[in-house]
């Protein structure tokens, strides 16, 4: 259970987060919702510790993860790994080393450094890469593939790192609609088949009631809703984005409970 207790981020005399508490079961796929400059990405960088935490607590399997330095930091950075916006890939490399980057937490630098990277990492790394239909693309340069593909390889980087929790900020912001449908569907397996939490800002309403089993409303800071997507009627909606429910609610998906599970290895023909 990740708990989030008051948790409080100023950024000079302005909280960007203001004493937030929720709790999220094991294997959720929870959405971070709001209007731009909410508090989303400041939230998700605080559970990985990206950003300062000002006041409050975040509790992980009874660890206090607002205390942790050195090398236990870097272990729960590993446990919760972020996937960003602009997927944050060495352009330069290739997709494999990109991916085995994933890997840093468990092998010496040296080793990192020199690019001599166990056989049995370089194995995980590919199979990664075999689960979002990649594999053929691991000699690539990271800077010649799609967006969508990028992502990909980015989420893979994640897999290898074995996370507990993935916190995806804003992760298909950049993405046509069908890389944005890969992508969703991509993180939907990683949730459901190896059980790994998702915790994913999101700024599009359908996406989040398609894909997500619980909703956070953020609002200046604060937490306003916490609940299942049925429950985020059109007028809190319109009290999260500030506009017509119509605007923001545009045309309701099926429940969760009604999307399928892409198998594994049918993402590329999504
Ligand atoms: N490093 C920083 N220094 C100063 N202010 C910051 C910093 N990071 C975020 N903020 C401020 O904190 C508030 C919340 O920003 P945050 O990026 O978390 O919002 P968001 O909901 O993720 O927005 P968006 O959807 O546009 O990404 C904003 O007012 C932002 O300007």
């Amino acid at each position: 259970m990740l708990v989030v207790e008051g948790l409080t981020c100023r950024f000079g005399t302005k909280a960007a987060i203001d004493n937030v508490t929720f709790s999220v079961t094991p294997g959720s796929f929870v959405g971070v919702i709001g209007r731009s400059g909410a508090g989303k990405s400041t939230l998700l960088r605080s559970i990985n510790r990206l950003n300062p935490v000002s006041d409050g607590r975040i509790l992980y399997k009874d660890i206090d993860v607002t205390t942790l330095r050195g090398r236990e930091l870097r272990q729960w950075r590993a446990r919760s790994a972020m996937i960003f916006q602009q997927f944050n890939l060495v352009g330069r490399l290739d997709v494999l080393s990109n991916v085995l980057m994933g890997r840093l937490a468990e092998v010496s630098s040296w080793r990192s450094l020199a690019q001599l990277w166990p056989a049995e990492d370089i194995a995980v790394a590919l199979s990664a890469l075999e689960q979002f239909d990649i594999a053929a693309l691991a000699a690539q340069r990271a800077d010649q593939l799609s967006g969508g593909q990028q992502q990909r390889v980015a989420i893979a980087r994640a897999l290898v790192q074995n996370p507990e929790i993935i916190l995806a900020d804003e992760p298909i912001a950049s993405l046509d609609p069908r890389n944005t449908k890969i992508v969703m569907d991509a993180l939907l397996r990683i949730n459901k088949h190896f059980g790994i939490t998702v915790i994913c800002n999101l700024h599009s309403l359908d996406l989040a009631r398609t894909y997500c089993d619980r909703l956070i409303g953020m609002a200046t800071g604060r937490l306003v809703f916490d609940d299942v997507p049925a429950a985020l009627t059109a007028q809190i909606a319109r009290e999260l984005y500030d506009l017509e429910a119509d605007e923001v609610m545009g045309t309701v998906p099926p429940p969760v409970s009604g999307t399928a599970i892409p198998a594994l290895g049918e993402v590329a023909a999504a």
